[in-house]
């Protein structure tokens, strides 16, 4: 059974179509990102998921449940972006009070050692930094071993320490075969840390794959290189080209498969190639061409 069910699920705030006829299924332990621009629908889909706001139209399931009933039964654990700690109670309270809440909840070691909190035990929560606050807020979504977790932007406020801390966190976790969404602007973040992209812009699915995938089927990679006044012709014709721009000695070229155009270029011309450069190489340039086109 699927882990999360969107079905033909749309959500209006008035006028505004938040979510529009959004249909998918995420398979129990993978790790996915929701990447989207501002406004895309993003955290409207984990409050749907949540049971927090209701489809206008639709049905949302979690491991085939309605979504009140899987959070009634510990399912999901959430990491939302403006979660309010108490400030008197120091980060071990705050977790004991989150684990008593559930049946079976993870131990206090290993919570705050996901976390990276186990220095930080004894700090009240009104003393910790951004970052650290942050941190917190994952302890609790993962206190109560969901098998479900949700992190809207979870990363917002950290710095690249506390980045590279809270994803080695989150992986520790989802290695035991939980289920986890994530919903980023940071592109490097769904390309390094997910084992599947959704890409929603306007409410819909604009692309849905692995980031490799998303790369390739947006062709939005380009190999540059100096090429002075030797002939261009035969350049369209390599492996992977698309398009092949060339002015002031400098050769453009689009590919969908960055490696075969490089064999191509080296192996089948003659050609005196200098100072090659990869470009748009990344999920960045397929986001902004998906999001763009959709
Ligand atoms: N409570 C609300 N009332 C009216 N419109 C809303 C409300 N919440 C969100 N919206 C609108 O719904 C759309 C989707 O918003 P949502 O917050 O889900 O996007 P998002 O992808 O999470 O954006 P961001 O990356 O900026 O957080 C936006 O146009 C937003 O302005």
């Amino acid at each position: 059974m699927n882990a999360i069910v969107f079905d033909n699920v749309s959500k209006h705030y008035g006028d505004v179509l938040a979510v529009d006829d959004l249909s998918l299924a995420i398979e129990p332990g993978k790790t996915v990102a929701l990447l989207g621009p501002n406004g895309a629908g993003k955290s409207t889909s984990i409050n749907l998921l949540l049971g927090l706001l209701a489809p206008t139209h639709g049905t949302v399931s979690i491991h085939g449940r309605n979504p009140a009933q899987a959070v009634r039964d510990g399912e999901l654990g959430a990491m939302l972006q403006d979660g309010a700690l108490l400030p008197e109670l120091s980060v071990k309270e705050l977790v004991e009070l989150v684990r008593r809440l559930y049946p079976d909840p993870l131990g206090l070691d290993e919570v705050l050692q996901l976390a990276d909190l186990t220095g930080l035990a004894d700090r009240r929560a009104g003393r910790l930094s951004g970052g650290q606050a942050q941190r917190v807020r994952f302890a609790l979504a993962v206190a109560g071993a969901p098998r479900i977790l949700l992190l809207d932007e979870p990363t917002a406020a950290m710095d690249v320490e506390s980045r590279l801390r809270f994803w080695a966190g989150m992986h520790d976790y989802a290695a035991g075969g939980r289920t986890v969404l994530f919903a980023t602007h940071y592109l490097e973040e769904a390309d390094e840390h997910s084992d599947r992209v959704i890409v929603i812009a306007r409410g819909k699915v604009a692309a849905d794959g692995t980031a490799a995938e998303i790369k390739a089927g947006a062709g939005g990679q380009a190999v540059r290189f100096v090429i002075g006044e030797q002939p261009t012709a035969g350049l369209d014709t390599l492996p992977g080209v698309s398009a092949v721009e060339v002015g002031a000695g400098v050769a453009t070229l689009h590919t969908s498969d960055v490696d075969a155009t490089l064999a191509g270029l080296y192996r089948g011309t003659t050609l005196d190639v200098r100072d090659v450069r990869l470009s748009g190489a990344d999920l960045e340039a397929a986001f902004l061409a998906i999001t763009r086109e959709s």
